[in-house]
């Protein structure tokens, strides 16, 4: 379903990785491991679309990226170290400002149970530029359960989260893959027990190469 052929890619004229090959499919869990800048977000943004390497190829559904264009990002989430929220709207009206910008409707009553799921459902009319860390988290997480995409990619999820909320997280993406999604994260935390059948790959250049 995603496949990564023979990627390379470097940064600032530094090779990351060169040679990357593995291949995800439906239902599958993927955790990229690695040191401090051995290229861990830079992988997951080439894997959202968000930027190209240098060689190789990513196929979603056995299209290239490239062929698939905007289509693209209707099939994944990516949750990346910024929340991507606005900071002086509500949870509430973020979750349902996502939601419509990507053509669904989500009401009013679906987005309240959502954000109760992620407990949230008291601070759900403030500013989230008022809410904690973690609570900013939460909010962001709020899409990954209100706007259904087979496709997850998380950089570093289980940061800013209490232990309940990490537990809770691992909960979803178990749930997710085992209905069929896939996952494909970093963390430099033990994870949830939840998370039971995960691949793990290592990023050094050695491993990779
Ligand atoms: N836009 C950029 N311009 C130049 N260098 C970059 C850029 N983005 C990332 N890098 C460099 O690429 C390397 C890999 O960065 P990346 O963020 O992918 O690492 P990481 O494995 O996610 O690290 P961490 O575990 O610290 O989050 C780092 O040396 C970083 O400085």
């Amino acid at each position: 379903m995603l496949s990564v052929s023979r990627l390379s890619a470097e940064r600032a004229d530094r090779p990351l990785f060169t040679n990357l090959s593995f291949a995800l499919n439906a239902g599958q869990c993927l955790h990229l491991r690695g040191a401090n800048g051995a290229g861990k977000t830079s992988l997951l943004k080439m894997l959202a679309g968000l930027s190209t390497a240098q060689d190789g190829e990513i196929t979603w559904q056995g299209k290239a990226l490239a062929a698939w264009g905007d289509d693209y990002y209707a099939a994944l989430h990516y949750l990346g170290h910024k929340d991507g929220l606005k900071d002086l709207l509500s949870p509430l009206t973020n979750l349902r400002l996502t939601a419509s910008l990507s053509g669904q409707v989500l009401s009013e009553a679906a987005a309240l149970k959502t954000l109760t799921q992620v407990g949230l459902i008291r601070q759900c009319d403030l500013a989230v530029r008022s809410l904690s860390q973690g609570q900013k988290k939460r909010a962001a997480l709020a899409r990954l359960l209100a706007i259904s995409r087979p496709l997850w990619l998380l950089d570093e999820p289980f940061v800013g989260l209490d232990q309940a909320a990490q537990n809770q997280l691992g909960e979803w993406i178990a749930q997710h893959a085992s209905s069929g999604g896939l996952v494909i994260l970093t963390s430099h935390q033990a994870l949830p027990k939840a998370i039971q059948n995960i691949t793990e790959l290592e990023l050094t250049m050695s491993s990779a190469a």
